[in-house]
């Protein structure tokens, strides 16, 4: 971690679930590219798959132990949809302060992240963004729930290329707070989003 770039998000391990869900998603991406006309032998991969599934659920705590526990410390999530080390569905989007009060971070998207033909799906680039600007919030000190979400797609956004996921805090007035942010390729913005949040907080599991 370089001192004036901290990290605002969990670091994965190699080992433990960490490393399981980083080959969850070689899984993921792999049978996508594999398709029905792959030679493998899907009776078979479906039969581990569902094996290992198994063997998950059976040694799991319950739901609502497992959601206490997820939201017991106090810094990152390791378990949310962008950057969650532990969430398989998670590309995922590891995301650093930057000395002028920004945030950003770097991506390459492939084929389980698709909507038009060799880009990013229009929702996905709203996930990322919408957490991103979360981000924003946390890392600025006033952070909310995402109130209103305006998103401009400027360009398609394109898969299997490194893309800069970044965002800031506009303003703060009382609870409402401004937040924007931008996803580029190269230097070409591909998506850009405003945000206006609502300080706002759920409680957490107990
Ligand atoms: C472990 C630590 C973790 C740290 C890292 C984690 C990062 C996580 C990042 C996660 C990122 C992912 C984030 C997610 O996924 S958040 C999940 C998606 N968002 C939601 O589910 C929110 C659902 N909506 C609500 O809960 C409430 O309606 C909110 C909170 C939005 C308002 O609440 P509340 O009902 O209490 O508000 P109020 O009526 O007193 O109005 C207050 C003011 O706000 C203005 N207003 C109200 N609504 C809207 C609106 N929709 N747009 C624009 N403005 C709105 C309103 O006019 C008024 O202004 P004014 O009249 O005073 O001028």
């Amino acid at each position: 971690m370089s001192p004036d770039r901290p990290t605002l998000t969990a670091t994965p391990h190699n080992v433990g679930v960490d490393a399981a869900v980083a080959a969850a998603r070689r899984v993921v991406t792999a049978l996508l590219h594999a398709g029905d006309g792959s030679a493998a032998a899907m009776a078979e991969v479906a039969s581990r798959l569902t094996a290992v599934a198994e063997h998950l659920e059976e040694h799991a705590p319950t739901r609502d132990e497992r959601l206490v526990d997820m939201w017991a410390g106090e810094g990152v999530t390791r378990h949310d949809p962008v950057t969650g080390p532990e969430n398989a569905v998670a590309p995922p989007l590891p995301l650093s302060g930057l000395p002028d009060g920004s945030i950003q971070g770097t991506v390459t998207l492939g084929l389980p992240y698709q909507g038009p033909p060799g880009c990013v799906h229009g929702g996905v680039s709203a996930l990322l963004l919408d957490h991103t600007l979360g981000v924003a919030n946390h890392w600025a000190g006033d952070s909310g729930m995402t109130g209103t979400l305006t998103l401009r797609y400027h360009r398609p956004t394109p898969l299997f290329e490194e893309l800069t996921v970044r965002a800031r805090q506009v303003s703060v007035e009382g609870r409402k707070i401004r937040t924007t942010g931008e996803i580029l390729a190269g230097d070409a913005v591909c998506v850009s989003a405003e945000g206006l949040f609502v300080n706002k907080h759920l409680p957490r599991p107990r």
